[in-house]
């Protein structure tokens, strides 16, 4: 993997990563202020919700430092093949295509100890030198913050948009409104706010208990006039999903709802 690389060789990378999005329909990236909000897990929901409703998508996991979307998926073991100078994203499913670092590593569980122009090659390679089919959508899971990944998304994949992932505490808030304005700052339209861990509806009771508080989310994007996607309640189902790599399949019926509305209200912002 080539970092230090001449004029002619990024404008020929440049044309590359151009030709790749023009055909790709919808461009998203998912971020988050603050770490363990559960980006990954929405990124890794909202691909395959889509891609089970028919829409072709590629989940690009550009969070170098910690990769999650592999494991959520159940990919643990994922290795990326090679054709040449390509780079094969995995085919989860008919109409899913997944690329991580994760997939390019030999010890998976060894530290990259990387700084910022590193990543950004390899961000700039994952739009360049993959062979991604055609796309309605391609998802990015953005590690949290305002760092080099998000940075490198912003300025590079042309026409994207956000989508912000906070908690309802206030510590997470605060760190949603620096998301907020550094889209705003690097002219990246937010589609809208999902609040994640909005409560937890109790099996035996029925009631929802707001653990962490809810509805914070809401409030942050009326205050900034942005749309406010979806809630995803608190449930053990989705940690499970994670850990096991079964997506979508261990979910409450409350979540899968709560899930399918955040996506049909996504589409109808982007139709
Ligand atoms: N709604 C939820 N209910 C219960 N557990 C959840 C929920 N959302 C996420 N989690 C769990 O919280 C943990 C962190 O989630 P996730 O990895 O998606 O967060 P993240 O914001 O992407 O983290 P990072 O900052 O490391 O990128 C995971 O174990 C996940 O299963």
């Amino acid at each position: 993997m080539a970092c230090h690389s001449s004029n002619q060789e990024l404008e020929v990378q440049s044309q590359k990563i151009d030709n790749f999005l023009q055909n790709v329909k919808h461009k998203i990236v998912v971020m988050s202020g603050k770490g363990g909000v559960g980006k990954s897990t929405v990124a890794t929901n909202l691909a395959v919700f889509l891609s089970n409703q028919g829409y072709k998508v590629g989940l690009l996991d550009v969070d170098v430092h910690g990769p999650s979307v592999a494991g959520l998926l159940g990919l643990t073991g994922l290795k990326l093949n090679t054709d040449g100078n390509q780079i094969l994203p995995y085919q989860y499913n008919e109409h899913l295509e997944v690329v991580s670092i994760q997939g390019l590593l030999d010890q998976p569980d060894a530290p990259l100890i990387w700084r910022g122009p590193v990543k950004i090659g390899i961000i700039r390679q994952f739009l360049s030198d993959v062979a991604w089919g055609p796309l309605d959508f391609l998802i990015i899971d953005s590690p949290p913050g305002t760092g080099d990944e998000p940075l490198t998304v912003a300025q590079t994949v042309t026409g994207c948009q956000a989508v912000i992932v906070t908690t309802p505490q206030e510590i997470a808030l605060a760190d949603v409104r620096k998301s907020i304005q550094f889209c705003q700052l690097v002219h990246m339209p937010i589609l809208g706010l999902i609040e994640n861990m909005s409560g937890f509806v109790c099996p035996t009771c029925g009631n929802l208990h707001a653990i962490f508080k809810n509805g914070g989310g809401k409030k942050t994007a009326a205050a900034y006039q942005l749309s406010f996607l979806g809630d995803l309640p608190i449930d053990p189902g989705v940690v499970i999903a994670g850990d096991t790599g079964k997506s979508i399949d261990s979910l409450t019926s409350h979540t899968k709802e709560k899930m399918q509305g955040i996506v049909n209200q996504l589409l109808q912002k982007l139709s």
